[in-house]
């Protein structure tokens, strides 16, 4: 029973100057009313998300000391019961495995992947869902450039090579005994500028609306959710607000949920300061300083 809005990411790939406006319009106004819209035509293709889903339950299905060999950084394996809320003092109930950029001809990057021996696919996979999604999040941001009268190539330079991050999440089935107070993912805002979430598979994602209201977020298994981060409520000074969200406990068969957010994040050395024509009290501080204390507050290792 979501009203959330939904939009064809076609409309301004291919559309004409008009439908271009119009998309970049109803975006921004969507992201302003509810924080989540939903998007489809985002060219990333469906067989590469169900590859990306078969792929990711694969490597979590793993004995737990082969994942754990990978953890310990950022990038790579994150067990069950580290990451919390800021604003939570139980642990979530979910374990992750995160990508950056891959480097490429002409692109450096900050920090180098790690990457499992199995499955076999799972390094070529994600590298191409990685570049699907971002340069699905390239174009969302031209939009939002657009409309607020910036140059659509603004922030192109600020995220390439960046701070990106590509997160496959697991929830297993609720343990017996679990805390009650501990959910799969507690209330919280994203950091990063944009989110696109690939989130069909399993129930449970809530959003809080401008009225206080906790609404499902539902979405074709095709689509694509979008949501504002505390960096994108920054740089816009508040009028791109972040949305607070959750993942709620399975209400029906204790089963796992996968779902894949990828973080849209600039450069380390990107200053987080007003857009042209926003106005904000906060501080400048540089996108990889916030990230960092942002990351350390809810218990995981620096980028
Ligand atoms: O699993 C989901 O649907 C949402 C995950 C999420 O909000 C996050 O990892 O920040
Ligand atoms: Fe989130």
């Amino acid at each position: 029973m979501s009203s959330i809005p939904r939009f064809d990411l076609r409309e301004f790939t291919g559309g004409g100057d008009a439908a271009r406006r119009e998309f970049a319009s109803g975006l921004v106004a969507g992201l302003k009313r509810y924080g989540f819209i939903v998007v489809s035509g985002h060219g990333v293709p469906q067989a590469l998300m169900e590859d990306a889903y078969r792929a990711s339950a694969a490597f979590f299905a793993l004995p737990e000391a082969e994942k754990r060999r990978h953890a310990g950084a950022l990038r790579g394996y994150t067990p069950f019961g580290i990451e919390h809320a800021r604003q939570s003092d139980k642990p979530d109930l979910k374990e992750f495995w995160q990508i950056g950029h891959e480097p490429a001809p002409g692109l450096t990057v900050e920090h180098p992947n790690t990457w499992p021996e199995h499955p076999a696919e799972f390094r070529a996979t994600f590298t191409a869902l990685f570049d699907a999604l971002f340069d699905a999040g390239g174009s969302l941001l031209s939009a939002i450039a657009l409309d607020f009268g910036l140059e659509e190539e603004f922030f192109d330079a600020r995220i390439a090579g960046g701070q990106s991050l590509l997160r496959l999440l697991h929830y297993p089935p609720v343990p017996e005994g679990t805390d009650p107070g501990c959910v799969r993912a507690a209330a919280h805002e994203d950091i990063n500028l944009i989110t696109l979430l690939i989130a069909a598979n399993g129930a449970g994602l809530e959003l809080l609306d401008r009225d206080g209201r906790w609404l499902p977020v539902e979405a074709g298994r095709e689509d694509i959710i979008v949501d504002t981060g505390d960096m994108m409520a920054r740089i816009t000074g508040g009028v791109l607000p972040a949305t607070t969200h959750r993942v709620v406990n399975p209400a029906g068969p204790n089963v796992s949920r996968y779902s894949m957010p990828f973080f849209v994040q600039p450069r380390s050395e990107v200053l987080l300061e007003p857009l042209p024509g926003c106005r904000s009290d906060a501080e400048p501080i540089t996108a990889g300083e916030y990230l960092n204390q942002r990351l350390k507050e809810i218990g995981l290792p620096a980028a």
